[in-house]
Order: C-alpha cells, then structure tokens, then sequence
C-alpha cells in the first residue's frame, strides 16, 4: 500500500490539438515510464484508429513512479480524458477520480471552447487547476496575453504559469515539481469500509470486464470478496494491478490509490462507470452518488451491402456494445434496405468512429444513412412519443405538435469573422442569446439552434467560413415545437424510406429541389431511365431523371486489350460493393448521406 501523502492523481484538460497527449508522452519519457527508444508516438492514444485520428477515444490510466529532485519519491496517477465534445461525459467520470487537474493552454492559441468547457467540469468536482502553457517553443507563442485570457475568462489565478514544451520538453521537469507541490494528495482512511469509484469499465476478450477505479476509503486486496453497490452483485477479484504503463499485478491498494481489477465479471453492465464498489460483509454507507446515464443523441441506420451478411455486421455491433457503452443498436427494416440496424451515437464524432471501426476492425461492409436526431410527436389522438428514424413520422393528419431537441451552443472565433457566425447560425434558424469579448480581438458567441441543423454540415462550414479559427461546445438543454414536414425520395415512383429526411417547413421546397439535384449526379445512370422525385406528403416537389445509358462501359476500350479491359471490370466491381440494389436500380452509398450535403442556399 502506497503512503497516502506522496499520492498525486491528476488529468491533462485541454482544447483539442493544445498538446494533452504529448504533454503525457513527455511526462512518461522524462520519468523514465517509458525509454524513448520504445515510444510509439503518444502511448496514451492506444487505438490504431486514435493514432490516426490523433484523438483519445477511450480513457487510459498511467501510474508513474516519480522521484523529485530532492529524493521524495511520489506516486502519480495520470488519467487521461478525451477532449472531444462527444465525450464530455468521460471526462467528467474521470475528473471524478482526480484531486487537480492541469489545464493545458496553447499558447499561440489561447482559450478556445472547450478549454472553457472542460474547466467547469473540473471545477464542478471541486479540483484544483493549474494552468499551463504549452508549446512556448513556437515564435508565435504570447504566454502573457493567454494568462490574462486565462484570470479573465475563467478566473484562475494565472500570476506564476508554467511555461513548457511538450515537444521540446522544455519546462516539463519544472511543471513535475510544481504538480507534486500544488495538487493535494487524496484523503481517506484504510480501516474504513471499502468505498471505491468505478471510473471506467471495458470489456476484455481474455479477462472479462475490466474495471478501472479509484479507492475514497478502505483498501481492496487480490482475491478478496467485492460488492456492486448499485447491483448488490458480489464477485471476487481475481485479479488486481496497475498500468504503469503495462498491466502490472499488485496484492493490495488503498485510499487514494488508481488500479484495475477483473473478478469474472461477464457483462459491462455490472460493473457500470459510477458504480461503487465495497465489501460484501462490511459495506460502505455512503456510496459515490453516480453519473448521469448518458443517453444516444443521433442515429443512422446500418445496412449490410449483401444481406447475406447481416449475422457478420449483427456479431460485429455485439462486440463494439460490450466496449462501448455509449453506444445503443437494435434491429430495425427498411424497405429499401432490408435487414439493417438503428444505431444511437453521443454525436457525430461518435458516430463517424464507430462506422469506421466496424468496417476497419470487423470488415463489416455497410450502407449508412443519413444521420437523425431524436423528434418528440404528440399526435391528435393525445399520444405522445419519440421517433429516431424520419421514417417513422405519422401521417401529417396525426400529427399535432413535433418537438425537437435544441442546444446551446458557445462558439469562440475572431473578431473579423463573427459575421460570418451570425450568417451561418441565422440560417441554420438559430437564436442568438450572448456575445462577449474574450480579449479586445476574440470573441464568444452564444447561439440556441435546433440540434438536427448541426448533425449536418455544421461544424464544416463553420470551420471554412472561419479558417478554422473557431472552435465550439455545446449541449442540449430541452425539446421546443417547430414546423416540420417530413421530405420523401422516391426512386422510379418507389418510396425510400432509408433517404425521408425531417426539416423545417420554410426549408422544405428548396432542399427538396437541391437534395433531388444532388441524387441525379450520385447516381450513376443506368440501362434504363431514373427518375429521381422529392415529396412533402403526397406532393411531388421536384423532379429529376437520369436518362438510360446505352453503351456498354467496356466498349470504350480500344482493340480488345484483354487486361485493361479486365480492370475496368474489376474497378466496376470494386465500385459495386457499395452499390445497394433497390429494384433495379443500383444506388451507391453516398446517395443515402445526400442530404447531409444539401443546405438551404440562403
Ligand atoms: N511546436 C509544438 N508543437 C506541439 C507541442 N505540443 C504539442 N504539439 C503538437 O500539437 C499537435 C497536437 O498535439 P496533441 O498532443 O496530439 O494534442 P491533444 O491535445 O492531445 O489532442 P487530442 O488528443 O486530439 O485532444 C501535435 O501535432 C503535436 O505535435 C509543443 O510544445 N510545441
């Protein structure tokens, strides 16, 4: 058991991009966790699809051995967060077992949104933040205009920061000693009843669930009896250990100590993030209160290509679930589609990883949909419920009221491109609510839209209506009636159900007409011809065909080359396997997201 005192237990809370995961690697390298010659660029992002993404997806825990300059020797529990605004929800969980946090700032940057954002969920767990300002090597670095963004903004004393490189590693040796110094060591007893926080859990082929936690009080021992709190489920641990940075058994922890313990648990669900764990014979009176249940926000439909391989997307959407939470699936048809699935992510970040990662990891081939949010209905009849599929939508006779979920959103950009903010919220039917200055030349925008306006192409226009210079958080605060119609595709006179879309009425005719536009050029023209229409109710708005071809592709080639010809069979066919037959007509992938790529032209 480690002496309470010399125990540290700390995240690295940023804006995307300010540095969090190198920040890390240095603090790992330069205490010798890891050798430099064994790095693998950013330890702590262990996911390939993280790497290339260069985002943390899942939390990870490090313990490192530390040893300050004057011989004391500390025991540091560094637990990484993701600061993506997806997963604000596992940031909180792990701030929940942290006692400070350090709060890295791009100093050629300076306060963005979610530095902002991630602040307040430290401060909320009553944390202790210590500023730091990162990348000081750059020649564009302004430390002390972004200290005073730091006092103004946030209110954090910024008088002594620490200046660092987490490149270089420039000041990384200084920032070590001022943690040990200024973050406090946890408290707790180890004769009190066992009391610990499950911080995160995931599922492990070869050892069942995994479950990180944090003891407040008592101590937990190898091969001893647990207790869920919340399940009254008892287990016994089988094995109990560290990341430092590998997994490294250990007989026993106590208060204030970070570790891993599997007991033969089989399901995520009983071991659930915010559970408490205690002792079956003498158990905790005060369990941790728990978090929040986070609740799927948007979702797609997800289609094999073949339906033969329905069972193979089925096992692969099994084996995400059980390490993945967050994320919900349950099987649904389609008309157009066939045997498919409805998938409910936190976002579109989320959304987007997943796809990618059913594909990449599980060679699932699919056809998704365009994303949707959730709608509330109350229909005439008195009846109210919630549909994540616009295909569900009643008849509009039915309907009375259609609420929507609308956030509010904080936009940090600029001065010289606040206008282009307005422009882009205004027709996105946005309400501006505040404007603030940040400094004399940067700006924070408050705006409430309505949610499905941003599961679009929000974030990418406003990324290039302000070379990227903004940056944004938000959250969905309630559900408001709006007008909406549903807008219908149909294909050859044939409904598809997987391409109805929601949207307002005042936008319904001119996407109707753009989005017919947009699937005219996705789809490749065929034998014969396609008419491609757009409906509102029984109300054909548009109207497009896409006259048959005549000549056989490989005509084209000259003088029979066998090869060549041969290839561009094979590139046919390659382009094939995201074609989805409906009818017979073949339509490729992109066409279902179309009307993610459709705006109101305004
Ligand atoms: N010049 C310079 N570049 C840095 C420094 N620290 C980080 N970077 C670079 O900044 C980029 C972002 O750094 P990351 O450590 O991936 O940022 P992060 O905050 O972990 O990002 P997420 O994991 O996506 O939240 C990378 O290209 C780093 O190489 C620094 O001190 N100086």
């Amino acid at each position: 058991m480690t002496d309470i005192t010399t125990i540290r237990n700390f995240s690295i809370i940023a804006h995307i991009d300010h540095g969090k995961s190198t920040l890390a690697d240095r603090i790992m390298e330069l205490t010798g966790l890891i050798a430099e010659r064994d790095k693998k660029d950013q330890y702590l992002d262990r996911m390939e699809l993280e790497q290339e993404r260069g985002i943390t997806i899942k939390s990870q825990t490090v313990r490192i051995p530390y040893t300050a300059p004057d011989g004391s020797k500390y025991i540091l529990n560094l637990i990484d967060t993701p600061g993506h605004v997806d997963f604000s929800y596992e940031v909180s969980r792990s701030l929940a077992a942290c006692d400070g946090a350090l709060l890295v700032v791009d100093a050629t940057q300076g306060v963005e949104a979610q530095t902002l954002a991630n602040v307040y969920l430290a401060l909320d767990h009553d944390l202790d933040v210590l500023p730091v300002l990162n990348k000081i090597d750059l020649p564009s670095a302004h430390p002390e205009e972004v200290c005073q963004e730091i006092e103004e903004a946030i209110g954090l004393d910024c008088g002594d920061p620490i200046l660092v490189s987490a490149k270089t590693g420039e000041g990384v040796k200084e920032l070590l000693q001022r943690l040990v110094r200024e973050i406090p060591s946890p408290k707790g007893d180890p004769h009190q009843p066992l009391k610990a926080l499950i911080f995160d859990s995931w599922y492990d082929s070869y050892q069942g669930v995994v479950v990180l936690f944090r003891i407040l009080e008592g101590t937990i021992k190898n091969r001893q009896p647990i207790r869920m709190y919340s399940t009254g489920k008892d287990f016994e641990v089988t094995r109990l250990g560290v990341f430092s940075p590998e997994p490294t058994d250990i007989e026993e922890l106590g208060p204030g100590e970070v570790g891993f313990l599997c007991a033969s648990i089989k399901e995520l669900d009983e071991a659930r993030v915010g559970d408490t764990i205690t002792h079956p014979k003498n158990p905790t009176q005060e369990p941790f209160p728990g978090f929040k249940t986070v609740k799927p926000m948007v979702f797609c439909g997800l289609y094999p290509v073949e339906p033969a391989e329905y069972s193979v997307l089925q096992s692969a959407l099994e084996k995400l679930q059980l390490n993945d939470a967050a994320f919900a699936y349950e099987a649904e048809t389609s008309q157009a589609l066939g045997f498919g699935f409805r998938a409910g992510f936190l976002g579109l970040l989320h959304m987007e990883i997943i796809q990618e990662r059913l594909e990449r990891e599980f060679g699932a081939n699919l056809i998704a949909t365009a994303p949707s949010v959730i709608y509330e209905i109350h229909k005439t009849n008195g009846e109210v419920f919630e549909i994540d599929n616009p295909s569900k939508l009643p008849s509009p006779g039915e309907i009375d009221t259609i609420n929507e979920p609308y956030v509010r959103m904080e936009i940090h950009v600029p001065n010289e491109y606040v206008g282009n903010v307005f422009k882009l919220c205004e027709e996105k039917r946005g309400t501006q609510k505040d404007l603030k200055y940040l400094t004399a030349n940067r700006v924070i925008i408050t705006y409430e839209l309505p949610f499905s306006e941003i599961v679009y192409d929000f974030f990418d226009r406003l990324k290039s209506m302000t070379r990227g210079f903004a940056s944004l958080d938000y959250e969905i605060v309630d559900y408001r009636p709006s007008d909406l119609v549903k807008l219908d595709i149909l294909i050859n006179g044939d409904p598809v159900d997987a391409m109805s879309c929601i949207v307002h009425r005042d936008n319904a005719y001119y996407r109707g007409r753009a989005l017919a536009l947009k699937l005219k050029r996705l789809i490749p023209r065929q034998l014969f011809e396609v008419v491609i229409q757009a409906a509102i109710g029984s109300k054909i708005i548009a109207k497009e065909r896409n006259a048959p071809l005549r000549k056989n592709v490989t005509a084209k080639c000259y003088g029979g080359d066998i090869t060549r010809k041969r290839k561009l069979l094979e590139k046919q066919k390659e382009g094939k396997r995201r074609m989805k037959r409906m009818g017979s007509v073949e339509i490729p992938q992109e066409a279902f997201l179309a009307a993610m790529q459709v705006d109101d032209g305004k």
